[in-house]
């Protein structure tokens, strides 16, 4: 709760001492109403000669020196324009908490998105996607809400405040009576706030726990099918949303248990009160009144705040859970000192380059060259470390031993933003976005014009079939592009390679779903390429070998040159 108070007076574009103010308004209004209504009542039971409240003769006082004669209609107005005024003061409040409660959950999405952006490539080995897409849908939405409910809960604190000062003015003694018991009560309850905030986590939890596993079985939905194992994926998603079903109901249980339990102690106590005041004190229905409006309001508003504050900390367990996933992400972000621009003139050097993940060495002693303008095919064993290759040549991991060295500068002295800039890259896993063609080529950018769009789908051999889509390359490419197939995904994967003009590019298994004859276009066009760019491929295609300047066997982590055969872009140039 203290990091929800302190968010709510903390954080940046809210105002929480305008909200606080319009609070204070409502507040009083409300005190002003309640106010009026004891001269009211006095009117109304025409006890005149009973003992008069302080509250009263300030009133009677104030009506003196205001020169307005307590009328019934001057009362009445003061009652029904103190609770207007409540309620557009609160009005004006709770908008600027909803306004700042939708930037909250806006600027935590922000923040998450910004942070995974930045976050090493590591770290996404070691989180399931749809845990941070629970976090951006899910915590993010209750986390805001969250903020509304703690406000809601500092909201009828001051009001709850101030009425008790007004009770202390009108009957001090049965107000006095009424904190101390309903703080006792709020003792004795408090096990429910806690039950409902462990529900909170616990909900959390499982809910991240249901998406991730359903985005991960959504994702192979067709082997699923194809192998008609629909059912035990359709059980263990049942079994996730049962345990969700059983957070939920704790809290709905622990909520309803409090109020129950509030309204059943509470009638109590204004039982017991009013017998006490017609029994000993035969007191006047005037009087009866009163102590039912002081007993009634004191035992209400002491009541809600308990249940604010259930609600905010049940709510809270979300913005908890998103602001440590926030933080794991900020204290896992990628860093480097590198600051020199790449030029790549001459070549890209892997120095002796050792690599392990955890006990398994991957890389020993690797050495090779990339020769700029030349393309080099990268083969061997599956499992053997040639995409950790490609990885340190991005800089997404980092040699335990040897260097890296672009243009004899090592690479840990550059500028790894620069360098990446400088580089094309198709991935093995092939996923594009649900979107068109061209937003999947362009990947965002508004600079790229419709022209270079194509030109860079005619390179990768893509036109021929976008040409026949009546949508063109606005056609939509279904989800993960699944209306394409996965030679038609390659060639736009590799159009969206080409479209930065690159000086390097690395490509993962690109012709591994093409046909013959597709494949000898793109090795076509990779040889035309390689003229301009350099290229490192890694493939088993012989087609490529036979266009490679360089042909490198990763074997046991040992890196050896095979003789390229003679290359056709030599062959063209001699
Ligand atoms: N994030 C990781 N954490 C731990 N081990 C990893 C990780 N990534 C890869 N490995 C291991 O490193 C080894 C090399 O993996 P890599 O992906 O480089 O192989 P590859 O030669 O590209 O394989 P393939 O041809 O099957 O794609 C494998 O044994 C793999 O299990």
């Amino acid at each position: 709760m203290i990091k929800l108070l302190g968010l709510f007076f903390t954080f940046k574009g809210a105002n929480p001492w305008l909200v606080l103010f319009c609070l204070f308004l409502a507040s009083s209004a409300e005190g002003l109403s309640i106010a009026g209504a004891l001269p009211l009542i006095a009117l109304a039971t025409d006890d005149g000669n009973e003992e008069q409240s302080e509250l009263s003769l300030i009133m009677a006082d104030a009506f003196a020196w205001l020169g307005i004669d307590p009328t019934l209609e001057v009362l009445l107005l003061i009652i029904v324009g103190g609770i207007v005024g409540k309620a557009l003061m609160t009005l004006v409040a709770m908008r600027l908490v909803g306004h700042a409660a939708a930037t909250v959950s806006t600027e935590l999405r922000r923040d998450l998105v910004d942070g995974l952006l930045k976050v090493r490539w590591s770290f996404f080995a070691s989180q399931p996607v749809g845990r941070i897409a629970s976090a951006m849908s899910n915590e993010a939405t209750r986390a805001g809400r969250a903020y509304v409910s703690t406000a809601t809960f500092i909201a009828n604190t001051v009001q709850t405040l101030i009425y008790i000062i007004l009770a202390f003015l009108i009957a001090w003694k049965i107000a006095l009576g009424a904190v101390i018991v309903c703080t006792l009560i709020g003792i004795a309850l408090h096990r429910f706030v806690r039950q409902s905030k462990r529900a909170g986590r616990e909900q959390t939890k499982r809910t991240s726990e249901m998406i991730a596993y359903l985005t991960d079985g959504l994702s192979n939905v067709k082997p699923l099918k194809a192998m008609a194992k629909q059912a035990a994926f359709e059980s263990m998603v049942d079994k996730k949303i049962v345990r969700l079903r059983r957070a939920l109901r704790r809290q709905v249980n622990s909520q309803e248990w409090l109020k129950a339990s509030q309204q059943i102690l509470f009638i109590l106590l204004l039982g017991v009160a009013l017998w006490s005041a017609l029994t000993f004190d035969a007191a006047g229905l005037g009087e009866l009144l009163i102590i039912a409006l002081v007993l009634v309001q004191t035992v209400n508003k002491i009541g809600r705040i308990q249940r604010d504050y259930q609600t905010a900390v049940n709510q809270g367990a979300s913005h908890e859970a998103l602001s440590e996933l926030s933080t794991k992400v900020r204290e896992s972000a990628e860093s480097w000192q590198g600051t020199r621009t790449p030029a790549f003139e001459r070549n890209c050097r892997f120095d002796k380059v050792c690599f392990s993940f955890g006990e398994r060495a991957v890389l020993k002693d690797v050495s090779f060259d990339l020769a700029r303008g030349s393309l080099t095919v990268l083969m061997g064993a599956s499992g053997g470390g040639k995409t950790t290759i490609t990885d340190l040549l991005l800089g997404l991991y980092w040699p335990d031993d040897g260097r890296i060295l672009i243009d004899d500068v090592p690479l840990d002295e550059i500028d790894l933003d620069q360098w990446r800039s400088r580089i094309g890259y198709v991935a093995q896993e092939l996923v594009l976005f649900h979107d068109s063609i061209a937003a999947n080529v362009a990947l965002g950018d508004p600079a790229i014009a419709e022209e270079e769009i194509v030109a860079a789908l005619k390179t990768a051999g893509a036109w021929d079939f976008i040409e026949q889509l009546p949508e063109g390359i606005h056609a939509t490419v279904g989800e993960r592009g699944s209306r394409l197939s996965g030679g038609q995904r390659q060639r736009i994967a590799l159009a969206r390679a080409l479209i930065g003009k690159p000086k390097l590019l690395i490509l993962d298994e690109v012709t591994s779903a093409l046909d013959p004859e597709t494949e000898q276009e793109i090795c076509q066009t990779l040889a035309a390429l390689s003229e301009d760019h350099t290229i490192i491929t890694i493939t088993h295609r012989p087609q490529l070998l036979e266009i490679a300047d360089q042909i490198l066997e990763l074997s046991d982590g040992v890196l050896r040159q095979i003789p390229a055969p003679l290359p056709l872009k030599r062959e063209r140039q001699a």
